[in-house]
């Protein structure tokens, strides 16, 4: 997993690397600047684009200097640099890349505070205005040229991260920045870029190395982490030539109602689909005809059946789609402890009852959405705070709590935060929390810890919805199409 860092983490890994690989602050910033030239290339090959960069007198304006002379070196034949001179700082390295600059036909024009903005005619700009320096709200003249850049209505691609955004999570509503399309940040995201208020600055990053030293990155303190590839194939344990269903486990999935029998369908795919040796519904018997005709393999459990059978079951998934049969949810909670994957309707009866919170079997994993977790730990009106409320509660309770987004932060017991990069927009839509849970569930009945089912589970419903979109070209992606594609996923282990 990679360390997600704050701005001063990241100064202090510029620094370090500055004195020990050791490389001058001015070539760091060329490093800077020469890998973001490289991503903005593929993003915009044409040579004639015509790019305007705006530029700060810091070090992110800096970049923005350099990144002017390389674009013109390149062949880009229309590039515009403005420097916006509202303070009379300016950083050296900024300097040596103005007097670098000065050497080239790069066009460059000074702006001074309250001068008039010129109407912006370039396709592109590139905003080099402020960057992680950033440390109070935009005001005053920042404001003006942020806002007429915004105006303009073009591309916008932001050098390591939008002016005006804070780069720490925290991003209130009412603070301006630019909009950007695009943007190319250095070594690490920023940890706003997760959090779904960032919609309002930014539809875009990508993330490009600068060789700071990745030692010194990784041996920061760090709550938030990065799932990678890497760690779901160590974390991934390939079947073994002598294993037969036993070695698997068995799942039992409790969901489903009359008009909600598809969320319990799905669930039970889900699970079997990711390898649950065996897998159990406990769903109202009207449902039996339809399980049987999708899912043959899947077997039924009458509720009445239960406490007998409970022993037999690995791990217990509970509540897609239960609606009026909640009250089962609170019965399962007296037998024995088991591996337990909490949802849906099981979740809304925890908020309505929350002593059950604390009957819960330890390290269970609950999977709420925005609403059921609001419901759960009370109204929040940004994600910072959700996303800290999921922190103090996995913590103080031993949970592993699933919040699910666009990038899904797991709240582990231990309290950091692992955030999940995997999915796409085409998956939002309804039942496909159910496939996740079912998947959560095989994962425990195979004995992962339920930190590990989290971050498989997460990573391979994220992965198989990425691939129907980049391989099979879907634009929409039905739940039960990812469960089919699960299979494919084992190609990538
Ligand atoms: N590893 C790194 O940290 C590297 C950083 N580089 C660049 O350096 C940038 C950070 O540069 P700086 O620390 O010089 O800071 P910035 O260039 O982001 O900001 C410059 C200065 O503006 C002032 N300022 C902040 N918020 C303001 C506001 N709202 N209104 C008016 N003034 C404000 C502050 O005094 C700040 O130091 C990064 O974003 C990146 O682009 C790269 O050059 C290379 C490596
Ligand atoms: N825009 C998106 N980007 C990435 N993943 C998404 C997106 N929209 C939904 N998902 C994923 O789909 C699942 C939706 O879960 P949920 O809202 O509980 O669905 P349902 O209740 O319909 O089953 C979550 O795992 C979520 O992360
Ligand atoms: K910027």
């Amino acid at each position: 997993m990679k360390n997600v860092i704050s701005s001063a983490q990241m100064r202090d890994a510029d620094r370090h690397t500055i004195d020990t690989a050791p490389i001058a602050s001015v070539d760091l910033m060329e490093r800077a600047s020469l890998a973001f030239v490289g991503a903005f290339m593929q993003l915009y090959p044409d040579r004639h684009v015509s790019v305007l960069v705006c530029c700060g007198t810091g070090n992110n304006g800096g970049d923005g200097l350099a990144i002017a002379r390389l674009l013109q070196g390149h062949g880009y034949d229309a590039v515009t640099v403005w420097i916006a001179r509202f303070t009379e700082r300016e950083t050296d390295d900024f300097a040596t890349n103005l007097t670098r600059l000065h050497n080239t036909p790069v066009t460059v024009a000074e702006f001074l505070p309250a001068d008039e903005l010129p109407e912006i005619r370039q396709s592109v700009v590139i905003d080099a205005l402020l960057g992680s320096g950033l440390n109070k709200p935009l005001t005053g003249d920042w404001l003006r040229l942020v806002e007429h850049i915004n105006q303009a209505s073009k591309q916008v691609v932001a050098v390591d991260i939008p002016t005006g955004l804070r780069a720490n999570g925290i991003i209130p509503a009412t603070e301006p920045t630019i909009f950007a399309h695009e943007v190319i940040t250095f070594q690490r995201p920023k940890l706003s870029f997760f959090f779904p208020e960032s919609a309002q600055t930014m539809d875009r990053f990508q993330v490009v190395d600068i060789g700071l030293d990745e030692a010194f990155i990784e041996g920061a303190p760090a709550d938030f982490k990065l799932v990678e590839p890497e760690d779901i194939r160590l974390a991934y344990r390939k079947r073994k030539p002598f294993s037969h269903k036993g070695t698997y486990g068995h799942a039992l999935i409790i969901a489903g109602d009359t008009s909600t029998m598809g969320a319990a369908i799905l669930c039970c795919g889900a699970s079997l689909f990711s390898g649950a040796g065996l897998t159990t519904a406990c769903i109202p018997q009207e449902g039996l005809l339809a399980l049987n005709t999708r899912h043959p393999e899947v077997m039924y459990c009458a509720m009445a059946d239960l406490p007998d059978l409970w022993d037999r079951f690995d791990a217990i998934g509970i509540g897609p789609g239960l609606g009026r049969r909640v009250a089962l949810f609170e019965k399962c909670l007296a037998y024995e402890p088991k591996p337990m994957v909490i949802d849906a309707d099981a979740l809304t009866a925890l908020a309505h009852e929350q002593s059950l919170l604390d009957k819960l079997p330890a390290r269970s994993i609950l999977t709420p959405h925005m609403k059921e977790f609001d419901r759960l730990f009370g109204d929040h009106g940004t994600w910072w705070d959700r996303v800290r409320t999921a922190r103090e509660q996995a913590n103080a309770r031993g949970l592993v709590i699933v919040l699910k987004n666009r990038y899904t932060f797991i709240a582990i017991p231990d309290g950091r935060v692992l955030i999940n990069l995997t999915g796409n927009p085409a998956m939002a839509t309804g039942g496909m929390g159910d496939v996740l849970t079912g998947m959560l569930v095989a994962f425990l009945a195979q004995g992962y810890t339920p930190e590990e089912a989290a971050m498989l589970a997460c990573y391979l419903h994220g992965a198989a919805g990425d691939r129907l979109v980049a391989d099979v070209g879907m634009a929409v992606v039905p739940a039960t199409q990812v469960i089919e594609h699960l299979p494919a996923i084992n190609g990538m282990l």
